[in-house]
């Protein structure tokens, strides 16, 4: 995961990809594979000529707690004389799927700690200092698809999500102010440590709507650099995501207006039956959820 990036690269709305390599600072919570991933990222540019010059920083910290994120901010500022990251990517992120009923609220308040909160200290953090330094650098969040379409399982992970796209969309705006570029990555399945996780909470009911398909961190990694490179807003990975994408447009900005207003009324038009059919899905297999009664002393008075 990569919470903080620090590139030489960028325009306020497009990547300029000049050749130049970039040094980069990644931050989570374990040290172990936080060096790991450092020495990978280190391998990939090694056979580069500016490779010497390049700075690779691992940060440990908890980016769910305020005071965590903004120390987080300052060392990877402070390996480059006090400098904010060019563009920062808040990727850490969670889900506990699970039926509403049956989680308890602990969890919907830890998912939007991280999710929501934990996107939110950085950037604060980030944005301040990019423009108090005159820094014209990215911001880029990591939503999900789960944004676009809510179903059963991910009640407390999908407004997470939801929070990040409008956020996004309110910074997008106002980061003009600062010639700050906003942009939101929202990734369909990824094949990472986060799914096996979750998939042991996951009911069966989201497993089935889910479905099977799911794509490489590598290629999410690869879909979101080309999003930032032609410099859309809102950025997706294939053409399930960029049509969902489309479809729940409403008024914020489109990558094509032409080619999104055709997948919006194809998936306008294929969400009716998917509709019934994944309701009808719900309403046939409530055996699978009995309600567990509770003991709370109520009265029934038949
Ligand atoms: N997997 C999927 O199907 C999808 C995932 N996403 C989103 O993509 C992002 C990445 O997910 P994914 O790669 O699957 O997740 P993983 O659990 O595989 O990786 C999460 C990364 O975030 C770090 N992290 C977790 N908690 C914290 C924390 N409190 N502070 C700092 N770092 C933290 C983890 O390291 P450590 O534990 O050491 O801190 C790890 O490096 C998330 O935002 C997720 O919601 C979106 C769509 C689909
Ligand atoms: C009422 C209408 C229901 C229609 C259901 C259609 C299903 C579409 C598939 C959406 C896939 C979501 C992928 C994101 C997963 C994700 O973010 C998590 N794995 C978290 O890590």
């Amino acid at each position: 995961m990569v919470s903080s990036i620090t590139a030489k690269i960028f325009g306020r709305n497009k990547f300029q990809p000049q050749g130049k390599g970039a040094h980069v600072t990644i931050c989570a919570r374990g040290q172990k594979e936080l060096d790991a991933t450092l020495e990978e990222i280190k391998a990939v540019s090694r056979n580069r000529s500016d490779y010497e010059s390049l700075i690779f920083n691992a940060i440990s910290a908890d980016i769910s707690k305020k005071d965590e994120s903004i120390r987080a901010l300052n060392e990877a500022s402070e390996r480059h004389n006090g400098k904010v990251p060019d563009v920062v990517i808040c990727c850490a992120g969670f889900s506990i799927p699970r039926v509403f009923i049956e989680q308890p609220v602990e969890e919907f308040e830890a998912t939007m700690q991280l999710n929501y909160f934990g996107t939110l200290y950085t950037t604060h953090e980030a944005v301040k200092r990019m423009a108090q330094q005159g820094v014209k650098g990215k911001i880029v969040f990591v939503s999900s698809v789960a944004a676009f379409v809510g179903f059963l399982g991910y009640s407390s992970y999908s407004p997470s999500k939801v929070a990040l796209r409008s956020l996004a969309e309110c910074l997008r705006h106002e980061l003009i102010l600062y010639d700050i570029g906003v942009h939101c990555y929202f990734p369909g399945t990824l094949d990472t440590e986060g799914l096996i996780e979750e998939n042991k909470t996951k009911p069966k009911i989201t497993k089935e709507l889910e479905g099977e398909d799911k794509i490489t961190p590598e290629q999410a990694a690869k879909a979101l650099y080309k999003g930032l490179c032609k410099g859309n807003f809102f950025i997706t990975s294939d053409i399930i995501g960029d049509a969902f994408r489309a479809a729940s447009l409403g008024v914020s900005e489109s990558n094509s207006a032409f080619v999104d207003a055709i997948l919006c009324g194809i998936l306008w038009t294929v969400s009716k039956p998917v509709r019934w059919f994944s309701d009808k899905m719900v309403r046939d297999r409530k055996s699978e959820h009995p309600v567990i009664p509770a003991d709370n002393g109520m009265v029934n008075d038949e």
